[in-house]
């Protein structure tokens, strides 16, 4: 054992009789079924993690492995308890976040066990993730037939608004024959089907492929991994990017995303366009052995793909340094921020070992642009452009969404009643039993169908005690889709926090400059020079209209301030 960090078999208290028969003594569920990435166990079901049992390439499989015994206590269910939680397989996957508002709401689990450093539960130290995800596919049709295919609204992508702001922005690309890629990577585009790129590939491609770094806004399913990997792939190609490897490995891309789902769901799409080359491309999130995602990395990779606290964890340990870094990606940082990741990824971003900002490219994806994702943009990226594709936060018009009120006590009946009325043929059903919390969350998981104009819908039970706050983001958010909103939607009651038409959406950096600006001690006196010129001036006037008056005018001068009213005869009291 390296330290305690590493995983180890040992101390490992024997699990239940396996439901699977391919485990080993340590617990691990060793080849599973055909080329399946992660059959997770039902420990990591409990926690959330992955419940649909995903293979990682966006199939389902039913449940294999073993109730792990991990302590329960921790006492922090929420996904905000990320550190923990990520470092050993915690709640890296699209239903965490949400999780994590439950467990503030009071009803979390408590964790798994706190993790390390945490808090540890009744049942004592929590038993390390001897989990080994089975090798990834090297079969070609494999590799390349795990994305879904574009839709029929594919054609109607073109017609959404696009805005870019920034200092001297490339020409958007037609057509990636026409991208300046290399046949290689052309090819590959063609093995994965794609014949067009979508607007926010026409976009992303150009400015990154011209050094620029990028603050990317696009909704859910409309192609943004591609928009980033296919100019980084081909750059490095290009340069021929040297693999460092060793105990430290050294990558020179580092792509960061919230989720399980997500990192794998990055890591298909790389492997797809770099296949055939010599790019090495690894992957790193929670709820796997940490020994055996170590001998991966140790053996190098030019792009590694990770989860925030994975990829801090390696990065405390020495196991990885930044100083080769030419391409940083920051994907669906809003959701990160949401999930309580931010404190990794400045960690990560502020590095010693990590190449300064200017010198490095960074690439930054969000569906949504609060406040507090323009700061960071401000802070990680260095003279960006901003691309913001429709509505930015707004889900996709290939939605249908539908609202069906109901109590939690009728919820399971409706369910019942939906999967066997419903059997819609080449629409993916989003189904919200519970609705979340929040309105960003809503969208980015009806998002999850729908997905490059292909027709989606999502079905949400609408619980008005439990889910009236969030009645009034709804409701803008079906009105921006063009949908109808169900009468109990408009009268819920919630009030609104969608922005999509405030600072949702737009670069405000002049704003910001602006603001900075009038704080500097050069733009006070400025600022200090032209309120007294104004004063002066309105003085000034206030003067000349005081002589122009009428005699019944009165003006009444306190200081600067200057008050008119014409004179009245006021009705005596008596
Ligand atoms: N130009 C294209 N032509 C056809 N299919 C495409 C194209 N670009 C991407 N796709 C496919 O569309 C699907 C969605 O793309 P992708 O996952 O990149 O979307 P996204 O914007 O990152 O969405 P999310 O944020 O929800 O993950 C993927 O299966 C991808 O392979």
């Amino acid at each position: 054992m390296d330290d305690e960090w590493d995983d180890d078999c040992s101390g490992v208290v024997p699990p239940p009789p396996p439901v699977h028969s391919n485990l080993n003594t340590c617990g691990e569920v060793v080849n599973s079924r055909g080329r399946g990435f992660t059959t997770f166990t039902d420990e990591e079901n409990e926690d959330g993690v992955n419940k649909f049992g995903s293979n990682g390439f966006g199939e389902r499989r039913g449940r294999g492995g073993f109730r792990g015994r991990g302590g329960r206590g921790g006492g922090r269910g929420g996904g905000r308890d990320r550190r923990d939680g990520d470092s050993n397989g915690g709640y890296e996957n699209g239903d965490r976040g949400d999780r994590g508002e439950r467990g503030e709401r009071g009803r979390g689990r408590g964790g798994r066990g706190g993790g390390r450093g945490g808090e540890e539960g009744e049942e004592g130290k929590k038993p390390p993730v001897t989990y080994v995800p089975p090798e990834p596919t090297l079969d070609e049709h494999e590799i390349f037939s795990s994305a879904i295919s574009s839709g029929i609204n594919f054609d109607k992508l073109d017609c959404i608004r696009v805005k870019v702001t920034g200092e001297n922005p490339p020409r958007p690309i037609d057509s990636f024959e026409t991208a300046n890629l290399r046949k290689f990577v052309l090819d590959n585009i063609l093995k994965s089907g794609y014949t067009k790129p979508t607007p926010i590939q026409k976009q992303a491609i150009p400015i990154i492929m011209d050094g620029r770094d990028l603050m990317g806004c696009a909704q859910t399913g409309s192609g943004k991994t591609a928009a980033f990997l296919l100019p980084i792939i081909n750059m490095l190609l290009q340069d021929n990017a040297e693999l460092v490897n060793g105990h430290c490995s050294q990558p020179q891309v580092v792509i960061v995303a919230p989720t399980r789902e997500l990192t794998l769901q990055i890591f298909n799409e790389a492997r797809k366009f770099a296949y055939g080359s010599v790019l090495k491309i690894a992957v790193a999130y929670g709820g796997t052995a940490v020994r055996h995602q170590t001998e991966q990395i140790a053996r190098g990779c030019h792009i590694l793909v990770a989860t925030p606290g994975r990829l801090q964890d390696f990065v405390d340990r020495n196991r990885v340094s930044f100083e080769s870094i030419r391409f940083v990606v920051l994907d669906e940082a809003d959701r990160m921020l949401d999930m309580g990741f931010m404190p990794a990824v400045e960690k990560i971003m502020d590095h010693s070992s990590m190449v300064a900002c200017g010198q490095r490219q960074t690439l930054m994806f969000s569906a949504t642009f609060p406040e507090d994702i323009q700061h960071l943009a401000g802070r990680f990226l260095n003279n960006y452009l901003f691309v913001a594709v429709g509505i930015v936060g707004g889900a996709s018009a290939d939605v249908e969404q539908i609202f069906h009120l109901v109590s939690k006590y009728e919820k399971r009946e409706m369910l019942k009643k939906i999967v066997e009325e419903n059997d819609i043929k080449k629409v993916d059903i989003v189904l919200n039993y519970d609705l979340p919390k929040s309105i960003d969350e809503y969208v980015h998981r009806i998002g999850r169908t729908g997905r490059v104009g292909n027709r989606g819908m999502a079905v949400s039970f609408y619980d008005p005690d439990i889910d009236a706050p969030l009645s009034a983001d709804l409701a803008k958010i079906l009105r921006q889709a063009e949908q109808p909103v169900p009468d109990f939607l408009e009268g819920g009651g919630g009030t609104t926090s969608f922005k999509a038409n405030k600072y949702g959406g737009s670069d405000i950096r002049h704003v910001v400059r602006l603001h900075h600006w009038c704080l500097s001690r050069r733009g006070s006196f400025h600022l200090l020079v032209c309120v007294r010129l104004v004063l002066h001036v309105l003085l000034y006037a206030t003067v000349k209209l005081t002589e122009a008056m009428p005699s019944d005018y009165i003006s009444i001068t306190s200081g600067a301030n200057f008050i008119h009213g014409q004179l009245g005869v006021y009705p005596s009291q008596n």
